[in-house]
């Protein structure tokens, strides 16, 4: 399939849109209007019909999208057709709790090897997942082929630790700690930051009116 170049807020709309079709594919429904779509998943119609057209014409005037069709074209963009492989670096709290969390049913996406340097947790398995030593570490995300690292290591590490993961060939980074990281050009991060959250969904409580959900 080419690449389609696609704002940044679409990209992230793309998982909901997949589990929501999930979700109606498993109840046996064929097709759906944007309007559906807009009631179930929270974002309006004319939003949906934009990022959706992105991707060329998938809609039918008057018929709406076959449920099918969107679904395996979305598999398809979000390499959901294909099992991704994860690494965890770091099983403290945050990391222990990454590890017992299942993701979702419907997501092709698991964590296969966890990484740490506290003996009590090294060569043990949590949550399904073993967690090898740091010494391995480069050479089993080069075996796995393992291409988006998780950090949920101590911030004063996580620069060394990412070094490390770019070396082994790693594409994505989801940096938990408060680091910001620097890396190669051809290497992705994406910070998660809870308190950055929440001081956003505390912004838009205090000026809904007056915000868009572009
Ligand atoms: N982004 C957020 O919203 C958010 C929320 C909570 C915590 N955090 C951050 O996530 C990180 C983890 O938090 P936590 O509470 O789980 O900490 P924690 O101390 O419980 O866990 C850190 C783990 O990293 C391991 N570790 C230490 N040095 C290492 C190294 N060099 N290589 C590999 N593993 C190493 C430790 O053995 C430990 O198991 C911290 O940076 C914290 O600030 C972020």
């Amino acid at each position: 399939m080419a690449e389609v170049k696609i704002p940044r807020a679409t990209a992230k709309r793309l998982p909901l849109y997949y589990r929501y079709l999930n979700i109606l594919h498993d109840g046996g429904k064929t097709r759906v209007s944007s309007t559906e779509l807009a009631d179930a998943i929270h974002v309006d119609s004319a939003t949906i019909r934009r990022d959706f057209s992105y991707f060329g014409a998938l809609g039918k005037r008057g018929y709406g999208y076959d449920v099918d069709n969107l679904l395996e074209f979305f598999k398809n963009i979000l390499h959901q057709d294909r099992l991704t492989n994860l690494a965890l670096v770091g099983v403290g709290n945050l990391g222990h709790a990454l590890l017992n969390f299942n993701f979702h049913q419907d997501s092709n996406i698991r964590i296969s090897a966890a990484f740490d340097v506290n003996p009590k947790n090294v060569n043990t398995i949590q949550g399904g997942v073993p967690i090898y030593p740091m010494d391995q570490m480069i050479n089993q995300l080069r075996d796995q082929q393992i291409s988006v690292a998780i950090l949920t290591v101590p911030a004063k590490v996580a620069q060394d630790v990412a070094d490390q993961v770019s070396e082994a060939g790693v594409k994505g980074i989801l940096n938990f700690t408060s680091r910001r990281l620097d890396v190669p050009d051809d290497i992705r991060v994406h910070n998660v930051d809870l308190t950055n959250e929440l001081q956003t969904l505390i912004y838009f409580i205090d000026h809904y009116d007056e915000t868009t959900e572009e």
